[in-house]
């Protein structure tokens, strides 16, 4: 049975720098999470209308998984691959905690664009894929490239493999979900005026580990920690001492030593 790893994934950095048609313009280190990681397989069964299993309090109509096999039907006109998702459904083993900053709605879709690529013989080339996911979500595209780390730019579109082994890493997510739109909407309202490039320019030649050592403020590493403390007060008393801050939040990370 088809199935494949739908890994997260943290920012090791994450600069803002501009906003342009309602999205926010950045520079960010992306790093794949080996160890945690949702499962999908398409499992033989007869299906009216398109079908998932296992994303609990997420409507079909909203999933991201959903929206992905839509951009490639429409993209390809397919039959088989209509015809495939009437004899198979769609089932995911979810283990990514949700609104957590660790792309895990992206990463689905990703995963299904790459699976079914596959499966149905679309034979769309990866930068195809990669533009049609960037349609589906900003991170969509990091997923598509499946790199282990990547330097990220634009809109989350431009992504650029860094070569470096992983790094191994601790998470800590609270109970505390954070809205990406609302903690982009925050940084906007607040913090865009205070935008320094100069202050973050070569941060992509670094390797992963120096810089997180060597910018030792969280704060400075993740412009949307900032965002997400003023959208979230109370995520102050339970952000642990020292560590970083993943995308739009929850999750927070240090190196293990
Ligand atoms: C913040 C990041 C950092 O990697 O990841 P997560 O924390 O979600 O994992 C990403 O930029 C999240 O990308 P993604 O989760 O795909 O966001 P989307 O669904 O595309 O957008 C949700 C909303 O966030 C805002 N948004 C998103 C991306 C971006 N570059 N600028 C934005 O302003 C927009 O208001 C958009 O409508
Ligand atoms: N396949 C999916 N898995 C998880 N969340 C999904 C999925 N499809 C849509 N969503 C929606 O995306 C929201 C953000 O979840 P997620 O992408 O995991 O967090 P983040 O954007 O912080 O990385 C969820 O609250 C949920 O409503």
């Amino acid at each position: 049975m088809p199935s494949i790893n739908a890994h997260a994934k943290v920012n090791i950095f994450l600069k803002i720098t501009g906003h342009q048609n309602g999205y926010h313009t950045l520079i960010s280190r992306f790093m794949k999470i080996d160890d945690l990681y949702d499962t999908l397989s398409f499992e033989p069964s007869e299906c009216e209308t398109f079908t998932i299993e296992g994303c609990e309090g997420v409507s079909t109509e909203s999933n991201t998984i959903y929206k992905a096999y839509q951009t490639l039907l429409e993209a390809t006109q397919n039959p088989d691959l209509e015809s495939y998702f009437t004899q198979h459904k769609v089932v995911v083993r979810k283990r990514i905690p949700s609104q957590a900053g660790l792309g895990g709605g992206s990463s689905d879709a990703a995963a299904f664009m790459r699976l079914a690529n596959e499966v149905c013989k679309l034979n769309i080339k990866k930068k195809e894929l990669a533009r049609l996911g960037s349609t589906i979500g900003a991170d969509v595209p990091f997923f598509i490239y499946n790199y282990t780390s990547a330097n990220v730019n634009g809109f989350g579109e431009i992504v650029e493999k860094f070569d470096e082994a992983p790094l191994k890493l601790e998470l800590y997510t609270p109970q505390l979900g954070c809205d990406t739109a609302l903690v982009y909407k925050t940084f906007k309202e607040n913090l865009i005026e205070e935008i320094v490039p100069c202050s973050f320019m070569g941060w992509e030649n670094y390797g992963s580990r120096d810089l997180i050592e060597l910018i030792a403020d969280p704060i400075m590493l993740n412009d949307l920690y900032p965002a997400a403390l003023l959208a979230y007060p109370e995520l102050k008393n339970i952000s642990p001492d020292g560590w970083c801050f993943s995308g739009s939040g929850s999750t927070f990370f240090r190196v293990k030593s």
